[in-house]
């Protein structure tokens, strides 16, 4: 900026963005009487030249937040959304190359996943076959899945992953042989459940080459799979073991991966004191556990392809 377009106070303008967020899409794509949802919640956030508006209220530069969403429900219905990852990438590519202004796009989109309800004649042949109508569907429980595309006209960085997706390991787990001091009270454990809430980040190393764009859908069908497969195959001596397990499986499994992070809770369950009743509680018998809801541990760590940097930021809650 030209010290001529800044106003002679004391107060500068700093790092800015704006766009509309949690933009509400659902698109129906219909393959005859079968029909496919894609079920978004898409955050557009833009920066560029944007110190005039902030200073004096000029907005020549100033694509409204209303368009950036406008573009969101036309981009659904003239290009479909393939994936939230493909739909990103061109929304992103949208802004920054259209608007002289818009020099960086950030796209944040959560996905929703609906599952198909399977009709009791469904398959039969009963009522047609081909014909049978294929609309209803449920929403699925479990994780959400999220993206972040970010452009800046010469470089993608596309981090993809999920919140919310509960496991748990009702054995295969022990926490013993850690620190001690006066306050420690925490009994070892050497048959315990390990449950936890995964949130986790993933990063591409596409590098914008369109001959070279991963399959979208599939890589995050086959991370959640090896992330799953490694949590259940893990003989754990502590969540921060398997976090490291999860991580490098995909790392490993995964060439377009070169980055994860995880933020696992340690969802604690307590062996319940039934002496009082009379009953003893022991883990090698089919224990009642109390399910504590809080404190709990938090476990956090990035697990990186030999080589690449680490650029998931470390508090990722607003990813
Ligand atoms: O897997 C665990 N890691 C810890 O660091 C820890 N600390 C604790 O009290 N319980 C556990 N469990």
């Amino acid at each position: 900026m030209t010290a001529s377009s800044r106003p002679a106070r004391p107060a500068i303008l700093g790092p800015n963005q704006y766009g509309k967020a949690e933009n509400r899409v659902v698109k129906i794509t219909r393959d005859g009487a079968t029909h496919h949802i894609k079920d978004l919640n898409v955050s557009v956030s833009l920066s560029g030249d944007m110190d005039e508006v902030h200073y004096f209220g000029s907005n020549a530069n100033v694509l409204p937040t209303d368009t950036t969403k406008n573009t969101v429900y036309a981009f659904a219905k003239e290009y479909g959304i393939e994936s939230a990852e493909q739909f990103g990438i061109h929304l992103a590519r949208h802004f920054v190359t259209s608007q002289e202004p818009i020099k960086t796009a950030r796209i944040r989109i959560e996905e929703y996943a609906w599952e198909r309800i399977e009709t009791s004649d469904a398959g039969s042949g009963s009522t047609g076959g081909a014909d049978e109508a294929r609309h209803s569907f449920v929403r699925k429980g479990q994780e959400t899945r999220l993206t972040q595309i970010t452009y800046d006209g010469e470089t993608w960085e596309v981090i993809s992953g999920l919140k919310d997706l509960v496991v748990m390991n009702s054995t295969n787990s022990e926490f013993w042989g850690y620190v001690k001091d006066k306050y420690t009270t925490l009994p070892e454990a050497y048959d315990r459940i390990l449950a936890t809430e995964v949130s986790g980040r993933w990063r591409f190393n596409w590098t914008g080459d369109e001959q070279k764009m991963p399959d979208w859908e599939k890589s995050y069908d086959q991370v959640r799979k090896h992330m799953l497969q490694a949590f259940a195959e893990t003989y754990s001596l502590s969540l921060q073991q398997t976090l490291y397990q999860m991580g490098s499986r995909i790392i490993e499994n995964r060439g377009e991966i070169d980055e994860v992070r995880f933020s696992l809770p340690n969802k604690h369950h307590f062996l319940v004191d039934l002496k009082p009743f009379g009953l003893e509680n022991d883990t090698a018998d089919g224990a009642v556990y109390f399910a504590a809801d809080r404190p709990y541990g938090l476990i956090e760590a990035t697990i990186l392809r030999d080589g690449a940097e680490p650029r998931i930021p470390v508090d990722m809650t607003n990813l």
